[in-house]
């Protein structure tokens, strides 16, 4: 991404005095497909930007880049993260590569569940594959008094959140938070293993509210684009938590998530700590992607 910040490039571009020309939409499509876009996503975005203009006839930089702003809002799909009944037990299954900061992300939303809505949350342990992610589960389950539900490392995925959902059945809880495995010996083993949690868990569930969500990394460009495609082929997910938000290498991936796979990002993180971790927010999102200032 070069050594200048992304946000301050296409801040650069609109800073520019002079008025627009060709050159400037030119410039914006490249920046477009540097910032997570795909290539005909950024051509299309670009192209339906000039028409804008040309019908408004708006040339200052400032305008063009509101009506760039707009458009880009009207691409984010916008949900808001779940609230639960009273009396509904949730199931949220976590998925996603190692790394991404699904681990972190099962005990924001626990703490954030259980704070601002009153839920009771379990953690489930069902990255049995990585004993390292076991022992990490049961750490932030010490530190914020949440039970954790957990098997030997090497045991069997489905049968931690079985057990999950039994505890949560007899009283110990109300909102499942499941992290699974993000790596196995093949990536169709990982496919398969996901598939086999996600059939138990949709069996077992009953009236529950059953919710897939991947956790991506904001860094990894492209790459968090392939990896939803993955996930999403192989257990239809409901929505994407965005991590690692506070580094500068973040950069839009949400717009491709929803114009090529229609998958809501629900929350970003911006930090380590428990408490960095928020309900997206398209306008705020948008806002930064095209680098206003903080
Ligand atoms: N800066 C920053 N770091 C984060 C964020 N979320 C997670 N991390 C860090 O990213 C690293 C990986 O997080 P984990 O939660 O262990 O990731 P995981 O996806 O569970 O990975 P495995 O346990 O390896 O499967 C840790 O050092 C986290 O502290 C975030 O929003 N911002």
């Amino acid at each position: 991404m070069g050594t200048m910040r992304f946000a301050d490039r296409i801040r650069n571009l609109f800073g520019i005095k002079s008025a627009a020309s060709e050159e400037l939409f030119e410039d914006l499509a490249d920046l477009l497909v540097e910032g997570d876009f795909g290539a005909a996503e950024a051509f299309k975005t670009v192209d339906a930007l000039q028409d804008i203009c040309r019908k408004n006839k708006i040339t200052d930089r400032d305008k063009i880049r509101e009506a760039l702003a707009d458009l880009l809002k009207g691409m984010l799909i916008k949900k808001d993260p779940p609230v639960f009944g009273s009396n509904e037990l949730g199931v949220i299954l976590l998925l996603g590569v190692n790394g991404v900061g699904k681990t972190t992300s099962a005990a924001k939303l626990a703490n954030l569940y259980r704070s601002s809505a009153g839920r009771r949350p379990l953690l489930a342990a069902a990255d049995t594959f990585r004993a390292a992610a076991i022992d990490q589960l049961k750490i932030h389950g010490e530190r914020l008094g949440v039970r954790v539900v957990a098997h030997k490392h090497g045991g069997d995925p489905a049968a931690v959140v079985y057990d999950a959902l039994e505890a949560a059945v007899s009283g110990a809880g109300d909102l499942i938070i499941a992290d699974t495995a993000g790596r196995m010996h093949t990536k169709s083993a990982l496919v398969e293993e996901l598939k086999k949690i996600d059939r138990i868990v949709e069996s077992k569930s009953g009236n529950s509210r059953y919710l897939k969500w991947l956790v991506l990394d904001a860094t990894t460009g492209r790459n968090a684009l392939a990896q939803a495609e993955i996930f999403h082929e192989a257990v239809s997910l409901d929505g994407v938590i965005l991590t690692k938000y506070d580094s500068s290498a973040r950069g839009g991936i949400a717009f491709s998530l929803s114009a090529d796979l229609r998958l809501p990002v629900l929350f970003v993180c911006d930090g380590e700590q428990y408490e960095n971790i928020a309900p997206f927010d398209p306008h705020r999102y948008v806002r930064e992607f095209l680098g206003a200032e903080q």
